[in-house]
């Protein structure tokens, strides 16, 4: 035998035991691209989110597919699911349980900073990740984005100010988030979208989200006067005894009273 011929039968025997165990690769229902529900204008992206670092527990014991199917019942243009366990309290297995159930897109709602984990999101049957430029460095943002391209999963860019807009734009993002929440101090205004609004190219295709902060639906409905086609919600829907009802009043299909 040479040595060609037994650094073969080793490899085969790597490979054997590496195959048995790895994950199988699960296949989740079909979705649609966000990009293209939001261009209708008027979408909520609908989070499950337990806790937070600015407000602590919100609704730790939440059963994350009644309330997944909930907001997709009720027309959620997608669904986030935060992934963080230490500070949000949530898990991969949520994003998982989530994305087996519905057929709207779902966003790995988490602090990217590796390959592995957009992977991860992908297993798990994420649709969107997202990739926080104030957490990135110019050569982090770029990769990773390029990276989920290749993976051909969508990418919500979440910026604050107007360097960082147009950093998102400069790299072709489809989903543009302005976060109205101030990561730094948690001070939270609708305003971040009405100023970044302006620095916003309207008409190139790619869609404009208000993330955070929305109280009610009338904060909704004034984010969709400023342009935004799309309103990323969390802690309101998980406090509403009625998140279902949230979305349609958001959307207009209910009347607001
Ligand atoms: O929500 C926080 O306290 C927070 C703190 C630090 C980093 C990120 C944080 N939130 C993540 C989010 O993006 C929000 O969950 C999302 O935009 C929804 O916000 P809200 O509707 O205000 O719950």
């Amino acid at each position: 035998m040479t040595i060609l011929d037994k650094i073969m039968d080793t490899k085969r025997q790597e490979i054997t035991a590496y195959e048995e165990s790895y994950p199988a690769i699960e296949q989740f229902p079909d979705k649609p691209k966000l990009v293209d529900t939001l261009r209708n204008g008027r979408g909520v992206i609908s989070e499950i989110k337990r806790a937070s670092p600015s407000k602590g527990a919100i609704r730790m014991e939440v059963d994350v597919v009644e309330q997944g199917l909930k907001y997709e019942g009720a027309g959620a243009a997608a669904i986030s699911v935060l992934t963080d366990e230490q500070y949000f309290k949530g898990s991969i297995e949520d994003l998982k349980k989530v994305a087996r159930a519905v057929s709207v897109p779902v966003l790995c709602k988490d602090f990217m900073v590796s390959e592995i984990q957009i992977e991860r999101a992908k297993a798990a049957g994420a649709t969107i990740i997202l990739l926080i430029v104030a957490a990135l460095t110019d050569e982090e943002l770029e990769r990773l984005f390029r990276y989920a391209e290749s993976l051909d999963l969508e990418i919500l860019v979440e910026v604050h100010d107007a360097e960082e807009m147009q950093k998102a734009v400069a790299l072709g993002a489809q989903l543009i988030g302005v976060n109205n929440r101030n990561l730094k101090t948690f001070e939270v205004s609708l305003e971040r979208t009405a100023e970044l609004a302006g620095q916003f190219p309207f008409g190139s295709g790619s869609v404009l989200i208000s993330e955070s902060g929305m109280n009610d639906t009338a904060d909704a409905h004034r984010a969709y006067e400023l342009g935004a086609q799309g309103v990323l919600v969390g802690e309101a829907l998980m406090r509403s005894e009625d998140p279902a009802s949230w979305i349609r009043r958001a959307t207009g299909q209910e009347a607001s009273q």
